[in-house]
């Protein structure tokens, strides 16, 4: 995913004819600054070399916003001055020479006119697609306007994000609602303005309203993202089994809400099983840690709203009780590690999810506000806790809480039941 949807929430193109005297590369900072979420350098009139001595300042100010930054046309200027990538039109050089040129990591963004175009653009391999003029624009002489039907058949087609272009403004680009795109591309409602920093923000405030604002999330690993449930009550069943324990008729009521410190008293002190935490939980901990680095599956439709939420620009963290390696090495193996910003384990925040501070304290430390938080979670006790956090509550089904559904259903605010 080298281009994510909210990458082309606002993507901004550069024109220096619009400047007056001003400083070119202090307006690019202002707009990076403000909320430009893209930026590409498209500067008709300069020649190769004065496109490579931008491209190479403009770099460094991308890469001080964490701001994609590529070079319009001009694949060899992309190439001298490592620039992110470039953007390709129809009568550019074609894309396998760009490729071939750029390398497999750089993105490549293309124009596309029409669903053949577009098709053609995710078959060849781009990263994204630019698609107008939605707009009637005097930028760019030739750009044909296109319809808002035309943009939706496009958007539909093809599953790599799509940015619109073409004589946006702050006041038009409400009807680009819906049409599917990720978000708008513009060079003079930022530009044209007596202050390109004020337009980017306010444009950015409203791409985030109209495309898919971004969220906070905290997803609860096991029975939610992962279906490990059935692991884990095998898991103490096997270990008590194993060290001849003889296991009472609430064996699995008892442990099931237990964290690795409690369920290990419970076996020293209630089932006589000889040990001490320490040795218990490294057994027990090698035992699973094997399934989480090779066969836990994630449960249906979890992947995939991982990856709409970390498109849509969503901020996301874990809190599991189990044990940090093993959650990486599930989500890693799973392919959806880096979408999450944090892994917190009840162990490192001090404080399990029987009580409502645990949730306070992850929102503290992923900045996060409870009442704009959604919490996934899948049993009882920590949907709880949750709500009386003051977060929102999407609640996941499990075969481990089936007893319990009804209740969870209550307290939650949606549910996902598979
Ligand atoms: C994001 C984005 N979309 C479309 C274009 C237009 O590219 P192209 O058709 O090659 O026209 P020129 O910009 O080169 O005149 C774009 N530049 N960016
Ligand atoms: C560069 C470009 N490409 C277009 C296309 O339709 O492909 S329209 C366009 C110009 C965009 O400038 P403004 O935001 O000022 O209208
Ligand atoms: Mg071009």
């Amino acid at each position: 995913m080298k281009v994510t949807k909210a990458d082309l929430r606002l993507y901004a193109i550069t024109d220096r004819q619009w400047l007056g005297g001003k400083d070119f590369y202090m307006v690019v900072e202002q707009v990076l600054k403000n909320g430009a979420t893209f930026l590409q350098l498209r500067e008709k009139n300069a020649t190769h070399e004065q496109r490579v001595e931008e491209a190479k300042k403009i770099k460094q100010i991308a890469a001080k916003y964490h701001v994609p930054f590529v070079v319009n046309d001009d694949i060899w200027a992309a190439k001298e001055a490592g620039a992110d990538g470039v953007h390709i039109g129809q009568s550019d050089m074609d894309y396998e020479q760009a490729r071939k040129i750029l390398g497999p990591d750089k993105i490549i963004g293309m124009t596309a006119k029409t669903v053949e175009q577009a098709v053609q653009a995710e078959k060849l391999g781009a990263d994204y697609i630019g698609v107008g003029a939605v707009f009637h624009t005097t930028t760019k002489q030739d750009a044909k306007d296109m319809s808002r039907e035309t943009l939706a058949a496009i958007t539909k087609s093809v599953s790599i994000p799509i940015v619109a272009i073409g004589g946006i403004t702050y006041d038009n680009m409400d009807s680009l609602k819906d049409t599917g795109v990720a978000g708008v591309s513009v060079i003079s409602a930022i530009f044209a303005k007596e202050d390109e920093g004020a337009a980017a923000a306010a444009l950015r405030k409203k791409a985030d309203t109209l495309f898919g604002a971004a969220r906070s999330l905290i997803f609860d690993m096991d029975g939610t993202l992962l279906d490990s449930m059935p692991y884990w009550r095998r898991l103490a069943r096997e270990y008590a089994t194993k060290k001849g324990a003889v296991l009472p008729p609430d064996f699995d009521e008892k442990t099931y809400t237990m964290d690795l410190n409690e369920c290990s008293d419970y076996f020293i002190k209630e089932l006589g099983i000889a040990g001490n935490r320490e040795n218990m939980q490294k057994e027990v901990l090698e035992m699973i840690r094997e399934h989480y680095k090779k066969d836990i599956r994630m449960k249906p439709g979890m992947k995939e709203l991982i990856e709409r939420e970390y498109q849509n620009g969503s901020r996301m963290c874990i809190f599991t009780t189990s044990e940090k390696a093993c959650a990486k090495a599930a989500l890693e193996r799973l392919g959806v590690l880096s979408c999450f910003e944090k892994i917190y384990t009840v162990y490192d925040i001090g404080v399990n999810k029987r009580n409502p501070e645990s949730y306070l304290k992850i929102c503290e430390q992923m900045n996060f506000v409870p009442e704009d938080t959604i919490v996934y979670e899948d049993v009882l006790h920590a949907v709880e806790s949750a709500k009386k956090a003051g977060c929102r509550v999407t609640a996941v089904y499990d075969a481990d809480s089936a007893h319990l559904w009804e209740k969870i259903k209550q307290q939650a605010d949606e549910t996902i039941c598979f």
